[in-house]
C-alpha cells in the first residue's frame, strides 16, 4: 500500500466538497479518478499533497501521516503534474533539475548525466537539453514536466488532466510513458481524467467520484463491463 485515505472530508467556504472519502492505492498501480465535472477530483488530488486542507480524516503515505511530514518532503514523494506544463524560461536541463536543486539532493558533477538519462526515460532526444523549454511543443513540455517530477524519485505521481491540452499523438506518448513508469519504476500513479479511452487503456483500477462522494472503486474491466452501483451505470450511460 502506498497511500491510505481514511474518511476524509473537505469543506470550502461552508460547502461540503468532499464527503467521507476512503480508498487505498497499491504500489505500482495506475488509479484513475473519474467523474462528473465539479465532482471534486482535483480537490481530492490536491488534498493528497496538502495543497488543499481537509476538515476531517487521515491520509497516510507509506505508513506515515502526511501531516507529520514537512510539505517539502511530502511533495518530493507525491509529485503533482498539472494540465498545463508549468516550465520556466530556461533550458530543458534547468527545468528538469529544478526540483532536485531546490531540495539540494543532486550531485553537481553529474547533473548533466542525470538530466540526459531522465530526458531519455521520457522519450525525448538528449539534444533538447540545451534548448529553451518554451520553444518545445506542448507535448514535449509535458514530457519535460514528467522528467522533472521523476527526478525527485517520488513514490506517487498525482496527475491532473495531464493529457487534456495535448493532441492524440502526444496523448499516446504520455499514455505509454505512464505505463513504462509504473512498470519500470514501480510508481503509483493517480490520474484525474475525462478521457475514458485513456482510462480503459492504462488504468488498473477506477474510482468514480460523484458530487463529492467516492461512489465506486473497481478494477477497470469490471467498472466498464459491469459497474456495481447504479451511479456507476448512470455515469457510463452518460458517456456512451
Ligand atoms: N478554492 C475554491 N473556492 C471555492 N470553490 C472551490 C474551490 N476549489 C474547488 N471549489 C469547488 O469545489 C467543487 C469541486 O471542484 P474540483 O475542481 O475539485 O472538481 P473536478 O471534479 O476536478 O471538476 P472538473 O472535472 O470540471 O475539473 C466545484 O464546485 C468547485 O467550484
Amino acid at each position: 500500500m502506498t497511500l491510505s485515505i481514511n474518511n476524509i472530508s473537505v469543506d470550502i467556504l461552508g460547502s461540503s466538497i468532499l464527503k467521507n472519502i476512503n480508498f487505498q492505492t497499491n504500489k505500482g498501480e495506475i488509479f484513475c479518478l473519474i467523474g462528473t465535472s465539479g465532482a471534486g477530483k482535483s480537490t481530492l488530488l490536491r488534498a493528497l499533497n496538502r495543497l488543499q486542507s481537509i476538515s476531517k480524516g487521515e491520509i497516510h503515505l507509506n505508513g506515515q501521516s502526511i501531516y507529520k511530514m514537512t510539505p517539502q518532503s511530502l511533495r518530493k514523494s507525491a509529485v503533482m503534474i498539472l494540465q498545463t506544463p508549468s516550465l520556466f524560461e530556461g533550458t530543458v536541463e534547468d527545468n528538469i533539475l529544478f526540483g532536485v536543486k531546490l531540495n539540494g539532493s543532486y550531485d553537481k558533477t553529474d547533473s548533466k548525466t542525470v538530466a540526459r538519462s531522465l530526458l531519455e526515460k521520457v522519450g525525448l532526444e538528449t539534444k533538447l537539453l540545451d534548448r529553451n523549454a518554451s520553444t518545445l511543443s506542448v507535448g514535449q513540455q509535458q514530457r519535460v514536466s514528467i522528467a522533472r517530477a521523476i527526478a525527485m524519485k517520488p513514490t506517487i505521481l498525482l496527475c491532473d488532466e495531464i493529457t487534456s491540452a495535448l493532441d492524440p499523438q502526444s496523448t499516446l506518448h504520455i499514455q505509454e510513458l505512464l505505463v513504462t513508469l509504473k512498470r519500470e519504476e514501480k510508481l503509483t500513479i493517480i490520474l484525474v481524467t475525462h478521457n475514458m479511452d485513456l482510462v480503459q487503456q492504462i488504468a488498473d483500477r477506477v474510482g468514480l467520484l460523484i458530487d463529492g462522494k467516492l461512489v465506486e472503486v473497481s478494477p477497470v474491466n469490471e467498472f466498464f463491463n459491469n459497474p456495481t452501483t447504479e451511479l456507476g451505470k448512470n455515469f457510463l450511460s452518460t458517456i456512451a
